[in-house]
């Protein structure tokens, strides 16, 4: 069972995996878990496959009754209609899903989401029962240009979360841009002191029992060399992984960082 703040390691596999791919990668990485006994009460584990693929994973999953969870990488703001090319939370739901992505970084940049529309996503995403990870944090230029790393993050979280009622079960990715696809990891302390504020944040905009309970994720160039120490932070409750989710290996190496050497 997943109870509050269970750490939670989600893979986002962005563009990458067609549907016959997704079936032999999370099968694999079923049997990969199950050869090491991962115990998914202590680290829950999800991935974030392309639209196309949900439909395989869940068949998967149900079949082999596996213990992960999936969520969509995107979520349309509209709920029904002539949006064209839109996804609907409701599909998504339909699917099985627990989770889905909103203002991941490349959204906003590529596809020009703003706060207003990661707005009304994280409501799509609440209205069909979907709990919504929004994703945060700061280009390079920004954190350069503000004497607070964190203050471009507390305003996608504030505006974001502008309709969410405390008590909600929502997740929060910080994932500073200059840090996506680099390799060049926040250290931890640095993630660790944007984490802290918007946790902060958090309790300003929902109140202290809600920003105790709610998952705060660190993405951003995240291997099995780095993953022990950000998870030894106290306000990192986990990590949204890219190209490390991609390869069996280094994602259930990343999902077990409690077996690492000092760790
Ligand atoms: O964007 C990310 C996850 O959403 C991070 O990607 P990388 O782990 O490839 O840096």
């Amino acid at each position: 069972m997943v109870t509050a703040r269970t750490p939670l390691m989600a893979g986002n596999w962005k563009m990458n995996f067609n549907h016959l791919q997704s079936i032999a990668f999370v099968q694999k990485l079923a049997w990969t878990l199950k050869d090491v006994q991962h115990d998914f009460e202590q680290v829950e584990v999800a991935v974030f496959p392309p639209f196309t693929d949900i439909r395989s994973v869940q068949t998967i999953i149900q079949a082999d009754k596996l213990e992960l969870e999936y969520g969509a990488q995107d979520l349309s703001q509209h709920d029904s209609g002539a949006y064209t090319g839109d996804i609907s939370g409701e599909f998504i739901r339909t699917l099985g899903a627990r989770y889905a992505l909103v203002g991941h970084s490349e959204r906003r940049t590529i596809h020009g989401e703003d706060d207003e529309i990661c707005r009304a996503k994280v409501n799509a995403a609440l209205r069909h029962e979907l709990v919504p990870v929004l994703c945060v944090g700061e280009s390079l230029e920004e954190r350069e240009a503000s004497a607070n790393p964190a203050d471009v993050s507390i305003k996608q979280l504030k505006a974001g979360l502008a309709d969410v009622t405390p008590g909600t079960e929502i997740v929060i990715a910080y994932e500073p841009v200059w840090a996506i696809g680099t390799g060049q990891v926040a250290t931890a302390e640095q993630a660790q002191e944007v984490c802290a504020a918007l946790r902060g944040a958090l309790a300003e905009q929902l109140g202290e029992e809600t920003a105790a309970a709610t998952r705060i994720l660190y993405g951003g160039s995240v291997k099995p060399g780095n993953v022990a120490s950000i998870m030894r932070e106290p306000d990192i409750d986990g990590a949204l992984i890219g190209g490390a989710s991609l390869s069996i290996e280094d994602f259930s190496s990343i999902i077990r960082y409690r077996s690492h050497v000092g760790a």
